[in-house]
């Protein structure tokens, strides 16, 4: 079923000056619920500005991009955050967990700011205090942790909304290898489960855990892989082929 469709989406930063910058052109896509999408490409391809757009924190410049009937381009700035906190999980590469807060406290926030009942928070904490591994953590403070834990937190966190769809901006960029692959099982886990993915990245080996690998170049959708029954080293290899292929187009 679908979840989201990307309609000849569009971004020009700076339109109608002599800087604007086409980022993104003609963006076609449909992601359908409990996909796994990885979006790859080289700097400055366009991928952060296709996940801002996603993520209702920029709109396009023209197309839709439409996530469970709602066209996200037309949210007032307040009804998009309203949006975001409940419909969009997020994880990113550095964590973005509060020091002040106790580990408890970062997962529950989404949920405070939506005014949910202490009852349900603490009924929603327990399957993933469980499923993330983090019994031992949950109540010290992520300075206390290590970068690894810090991401197990921020993906509770992204998980305790329920979200339809959970974003994630190079998740593994600030983990060592070993870390990383708990990571992306847990992601994996997660998605087996249900739950919707789309993350960015840079690494082949990262995307290879996705069921799907989307490469964007020069702002336009370059190729649309899929998994399919392949192991993750013959996967990650057709991804780095593609890479390959992608980047000598250049020249
Ligand atoms: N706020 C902005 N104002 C003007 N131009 C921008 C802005 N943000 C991005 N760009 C330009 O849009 C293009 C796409 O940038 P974007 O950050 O989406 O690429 P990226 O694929 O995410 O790159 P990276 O992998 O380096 O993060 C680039 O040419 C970039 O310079």
């Amino acid at each position: 079923m679908k979840l989201l469709s990307l309609n000849k989406l569009a971004k020009i930063y700076d339109e109608n000056t002599k800087n604007a910058v086409s980022a993104l052109k003609n963006i076609t896509f449909e992601v359908n619920r409990g996909d796994y999408v990885s979006i790859m490409g080289e700097s400055g391809a366009g991928k952060s500005t296709l996940l801002d757009i996603i993520a209702t924190l920029d709109k396009p410049t023209s197309g839709q991009s439409i996530l469970n009937n709602q066209d996200l381009g037309k949210l007032s700035k307040n009804d998009a955050a309203k949006y975001r906190r409940k419909n969009l999980g997020f994880v990113f590469q550095n964590f973005n967990l509060l020091d002040s807060l106790s580990n408890r406290d970062n997962i529950y926030l989404p949920l405070v700011l939506n005014r949910t009942p202490v009852s349900e928070m603490e009924h929603r904490i327990e399957p993933l205090i469980k499923s993330l591994n983090i019994e031992k953590i949950i109540d010290r403070y992520p300075s206390d942790i290590s970068g690894g834990q810090q991401q197990r937190i921020a993906i509770a966190r992204a998980l305790i909304t329920q979200p339809d769809l959970l974003l994630a901006d190079e998740p593994t960029g600030s983990l060592d290898s070993n870390t990383s692959k708990q990571i992306l099982n847990l992601f994996n886990e997660e998605n087996q489960k249900g739950q919707t993915i789309i993350m960015v990245t840079h690494s082949s080996a990262t995307a290879s855990y996705s069921k799907r690998t989307l490469f964007i170049k020069d702002g336009k959708i370059y190729h649309d892989i899929y998994r399919g029954d392949l192991s993750l080293e013959d996967y990650q290899e057709k991804i780095n082929n593609t890479m390959i292929t992608l980047t000598r187009g250049d020249y």
